[in-house]
């Protein structure tokens, strides 16, 4: 199993690309069942995530190629893949395969539009909490489907195919609105879709369904109408950058002080983030093809932060948030209402010498003037590289086990980090 050490104590300084979106690549995979045309993404990451997705696909018969290479010889960023769904050779998504990829569940949503039958294994929870799909199942009900759960599966069918409605999320979920925007594309008549999702990953996958035919209007906003038309064709879609690994590297810097511009990405797709940031003492400044973020001396203020739906600040930045609290000059708290167990990293930053204390939802973290290097061990895709960015500035060695759960949502961070001056490296066994 792979680990990364860090010899902490390095201010980054430099150039960061920015890769397509992990959030956002996945959702656009599973719309390729939506049609027999080819669906073509550029930019895509190359994670630990989309290589299992594809094998996934596969599974329902869906073909891929990567820009005329095979997968595993073109490790460059921003990779064109070509996804073909001419055939689908099987409606059944097993319980080997969602239990690997949460977010595989989504498969049920193409399908029932598309084949009018699906049978998915519920994915069950992770690390971070519980991971119900009640909310796509009303939803799909709703649009006509029977649904019942039986031995584990989603058994689903829609004799005669899905048919548009109004349907009102009692809750914001983002995986719910991606698989209703799927299948109300394929439906008959008009889907409303009120309380919906406005991530930017929301409006990415909408964007790449009109361009496949598809008729939505109002991504982006809590109330979505979508014209369900006959067939989707195949388009060509760039992925939008990452958000979540825009924000990573931003409070990295913040952690180690210097100057770094991140290309390829926007502060807009931040949004309250880069309050945040800034309340913390860093300077976010928008820059031609990007982002410059620096802090040139000046300590970390301590800020309060509750995640929330975007734009609010976003779950999958908590983790990272709380390392840089443990260095700043006073007292924050940090509350989470997405998740009821994302705070696996708490114990792991407590070895590198954080201090902080957790009541329920709210983790009380008192700023330290210095951590030390420890082992540590990931427990997830954001705690772990919450402990690189703790490790960034810990005095000595940090050794962070368990990088597969990195190496599910960023890609190649030991080589943008070390460009930019961090002492980082990854070592193989
Ligand atoms: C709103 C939100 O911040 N969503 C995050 C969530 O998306 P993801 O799509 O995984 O989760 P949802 O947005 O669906 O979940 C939001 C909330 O709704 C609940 N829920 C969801 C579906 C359902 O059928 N029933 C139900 O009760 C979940 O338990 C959670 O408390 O995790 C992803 C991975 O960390 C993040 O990228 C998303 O930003
Ligand atoms: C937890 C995450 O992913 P997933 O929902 O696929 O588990 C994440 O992106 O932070």
């Amino acid at each position: 199993m792979d680990r990364i050490r860090i010899r902490g104590g390095n201010e980054l300084n430099g150039t960061i690309p920015i890769s397509g979106a992990k959030n956002a690549t996945l959702p656009l995979m599973i719309a390729a069942l939506l049609t027999d045309d080819t669906l073509t993404l550029e930019n895509v990451p190359h994670l630990a995530d989309v290589e299992q997705l594809i094998r996934i696909l596969a599974n329902h018969g869906v073909d891929y190629a990567v820009a005329g290479k095979r997968l595993h010889q073109d490790p460059g960023l921003g990779r064109t893949i070509h996804f073909n769904a001419r055939t689908i050779v099987d409606t059944t998504a097993p319980y080997e395969l969602v239990s690997k990829m949460r977010a595989s569940f989504w498969v049920i949503g193409p399908l029932l539009a598309r084949m009018h039958r699906a049978k998915v294994s519920l994915p069950g929870g992770c690390a971070i909490g519980t991971r119900p799909v009640d909310l796509f199942i009303d939803g799909l009900r709703a649009l006509g489907a029977t649904i019942d759960i039986d031995a584990g599966y989603a058994v689903a069918e829609a004799k005669g195919g899905l048919v548009g409605n109004r349907f009102v999320f009692p809750k914001v979920s983002v995986g719910a609105t991606h698989v209703m925007l799927m299948a109300a594309s394929l439906a008959k008549g008009e889907t409303v879709l009120e309380n919906a999702a406005r991530e930017p990953e929301i409006v990415d996958l909408a964007k790449c369904l009109n361009a496949m035919g598809a008729k939505i209007s109002g991504a982006g906003t809590s109330t979505v109408t979508i014209q369900g038309v006959e067939a989707l064709s195949g388009a060509r879609h760039p992925v939008l950058p990452d958000r979540i690994e825009t924000g990573t590297y931003a409070m990295a810097v913040a952690m180690t002080g210097g100057d770094v511009t991140l290309t390829g990405t926007s502060a807009a797709l931040l949004q309250s983030a880069v309050g945040t940031l800034r309340d913390a003492g860093v300077t976010v400044e928008s820059v031609e093809n990007g982002i410059r973020v620096y802090r040139n001396g000046g300590g970390i203020s301590p800020v309060d932060v509750m995640t929330d739906p975007y734009p609010g600040f976003p779950t999958d930045l908590q983790a990272q948030f709380m390392a840089l609290m443990t260095r700043s000059s006073g007292v924050s708290h940090i509350t989470e209402t997405i998740f009821e167990n994302r705070f696996m990293h708490v114990q792991e930053l407590a070895r590198l010498g954080a201090r902080i204390s957790l009541s329920g939802q709210v983790a009380t973290v008192e700023g330290v003037e210095r951590l030390r290097g420890a082992p540590v061990m990931a427990t997830d895709l954001r705690a772990s590289v919450s402990l690189v960015i703790a490790g960034l500035v810990a005095e000595g060695e940090t050794t962070v086990n368990r990088v597969y759960h990195l190496d599910r949502g960023f890609e190649r961070l030991e080589e943008k980090l070390g460009n930019c001056g961090a002492d980082i490296v990854r070592i193989s066994s």
